[in-house]
């Protein structure tokens, strides 16, 4: 058995906070030494590792205080943040280790391989790609994190920043779509957990690629082994990828 690390849990009331929790129990090498929500101060200097799933603000926060006092490490896992947000996230991992995903699960992370993979190799002039997901009627952002990351994988693969061809999305009069743009939709529904698909489409032929989501206890497996993982690395801004061993260095 791997030595014993404590864990702190921010957003720890919320639905990814306790499948988190359940997460960490189900483990024999994690003390939990902190929970906590909006409004109350963590004793940071109890843990080795806080995992956060709450708001872009409440994250940025966290790194920030981490930061300042050199520790612990932490994943973040909440989405829709600012690129400003994004940034200051990127300085604090100057100071801490950071994994910051916004899917923590291995399928997904496999799906953005295939996607780069795919868009790399379809034309497009002939080849349009859109991203669709859906998630619970409670979800606060759009496009969800994972939808981003699936998009950028997609620029990536043409070679591009995905800032530079994501399309507006469609509404009204739009005339007729832009060559070499990526859309994104979004839907909001029920408890739907989390469905995404990128559609890579021709005049004459599609080809969807897609992940679905049983149960958020994924994501939270897969942060806790991001914790596991990162505790005991260099600061520095790593993701999945780097903790799935996907990207050498
Ligand atoms: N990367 C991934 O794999 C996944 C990412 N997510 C993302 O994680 C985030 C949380 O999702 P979810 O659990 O469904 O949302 P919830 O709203 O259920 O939980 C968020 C929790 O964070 C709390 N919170 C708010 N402010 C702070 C603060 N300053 N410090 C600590 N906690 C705070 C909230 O408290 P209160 O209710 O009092 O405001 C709430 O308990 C979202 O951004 C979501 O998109 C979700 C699933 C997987
Ligand atoms: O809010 C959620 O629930 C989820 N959020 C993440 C995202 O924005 O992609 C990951 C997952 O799809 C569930």
């Amino acid at each position: 058995m791997s030595a014993i690390f404590h864990a702190g849990i921010s957003g720890a009331r919320g639905r990814m906070g306790r499948a988190v929790s359940a997460a960490l129990d189900a483990r024999e090498d994690v003390v939990v030494a902190a929970r906590f929500d909006r409004g109350e101060t963590p004793d940071l200097s109890l843990c080795d590792v806080v995992i956060d799933f709450s708001t872009p603000d409440a994250s940025v926060e966290l790194a920030r205080a981490c930061a300042a006092r050199g520790g612990p490490a932490l994943v973040i896992g909440s989405t829709g943040l600012t690129p400003e947000q994004e940034a200051e996230i990127l300085e604090a991992s100057g100071s801490v280790p950071i994994v910051r995903s916004g899917n923590f699960s291995l399928g997904v992370n496999i799906l953005i391989g295939l996607v780069e993979h795919a868009a790399q190799r379809l034309d497009p002039a002939d080849w349009d790609i859109e991203v669709l997901e859906a998630h619970h009627r409670r979800k606060a952002d759009a496009p969800s994190g994972t939808a981003l990351m699936l998009g950028e994988a997609a620029a990536s693969g043409r070679g591009e920043d995905l800032a530079d061809v994501r399309s507006a999305p469609y509404d009204g009069l739009t005339g007729a779509r832009q060559t070499g743009k990526i859309g994104f939709a979004s839907l909001r529904a029920g408890g739907i957990v989390g469905e995404h698909t990128v559609l890579f489409a021709s005049d004459d032929e599609t080809l969807t690629l897609s992940h679905s989501a049983i149960d958020r206890a994924l994501f939270a497996k897969g942060a806790v082994a991001a914790a596991a993982w990162v505790r005991s690395r260099k600061p520095s801004l790593y993701d999945m990828q780097d903790v799935l061993g996907f990207r050498q260095a």
